[in-house]
């Protein structure tokens, strides 16, 4: 069976409308999830990488405008989930084949329900075999930690309820937003290490974080986005190890362990998004051809890129 699930997403964009303007949150994002693997979704604050996660399980506000397409396919009728209708999304995607692991639990958890009676609802109403006690063990909690408030975990506690609340109906695919801000170092280890226990058990998980030696440690594929686009996407190693795209260049170089340099300039307002490619004021090897949009080919959208590969 799971040889046969996959999560193909093609030119999915998502605007808002607000007043006076449009908010180009994702544009043309086209890529694929399978199982056994993990995705890492990287690129700095307001790019748009929740929006996406969330446009992918219906979860956006009514200003909102979503085209393109993202086919589930997993055995039996594929599922087009920017079509679909909150019932089906309801009853057949949300939670059960696909679950989404909040950008910030502690905030995302009810505060006058304990753990408990959250991860029951979850359970009851995804009628997942496990009990609540199960997933909280297997998520490494305490059955009395599951007594407790949103306001009495720590962090790292909410993080794991956050966990088994998600992985209450064993979805095959994992979407992980940001699931270590605000933890230290050993939690973000461990919720890290969680993820990719996820993927060798043959979940696909879809990471988005800003944490690139996280996804350099976890991820198998990378995913680079600037400015609502995605800009690179290939392999972990190789697209760390040898960027082609400028905007990833800065991004490894901006690291505290590489040279710590940070990319010069700021990113454009996604009201305000240039013609062309979104990177070449801030790029240094603009020439008049990046006034163009430069499309993603072979896993890059930089003319440069492209001329390199060409010559
Ligand atoms: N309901 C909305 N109406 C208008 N604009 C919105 C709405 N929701 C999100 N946005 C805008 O969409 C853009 C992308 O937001 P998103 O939350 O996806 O960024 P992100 O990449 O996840 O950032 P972070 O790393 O900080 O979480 C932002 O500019 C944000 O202000
Ligand atoms: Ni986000």
């Amino acid at each position: 069976m799971t040889d046969r699930k996959r999560l193909r997403v093609q030119e999915l964009s998502v605007g808002f409308r607000i007043p006076g303007a449009l908010v180009q949150a994702v544009s043309e994002a086209t890529f694929e999830v399978r199982p056994g693997r993990c995705l890492a979704l990287v690129g700095e604050s307001g790019c748009g990488k929740s929006v996406l996660a969330h446009a992918l399980l219906g979860l956006l506000p009514d200003n909102a405008t979503v085209s393109g397409q993202a086919w589930l396919e997993h055995g039996g009728e594929p599922v087009e989930l920017v079509g679909a209708s909150q019932a089906v999304l309801a009853e057949r995607v949300r939670g059960r084949a696909i679950g989404l692991i909040p950008q910030s639990p502690a905030t995302h958890l009810t505060p006058v329900r304990t753990a408990r009676a959250q991860l029951q609802e979850a359970v009851r109403e995804l009628g997942s075999r496990a009990t609540a006690d199960d997933l909280a063990a297997r998520y490494g909690l305490r059955p009395h930690e599951l007594d407790r408030y949103p306001h009495e975990l720590s962090g790292g506690m909410a993080q794991r309820v956050a966990n088994a609340i998600a992985l209450a109906g064993d979805p095959w695919l994992v979407l992980a937003d940001e699931p270590t801000s605000g933890l230290d170092r050993p939690l973000v280890d461990r919720a890290m290490a969680t993820l990719r226990e996820l993927c060798d058990e043959g979940r696909a998980v879809l990471l988005i974080t800003h944490d690139l030696r996280a996804a350099e440690r976890v991820a198998d594929d990378l995913a680079v986005m600037y400015a609502s686009r995605l800009v690179e996407v290939g392999p972990v190693a190789e697209v760390l190890g040898r960027p082609r795209h400028p905007y990833t260049s800065g991004l490894v170089a901006a690291q505290p362990d590489r040279a710590f340099v940070p990319i010069p300039g700021l990113p454009p307002e996604l009201t305000r998004l240039p013609e062309g490619c979104a990177f070449r004021s801030r790029c240094g090897h603009e020439t008049e051809r990046c006034a163009a949009p430069p499309p993603m080919d072979g896993g890059v959208a930089c003319h440069h890129a492209l001329e390199d590969r060409h010559a």
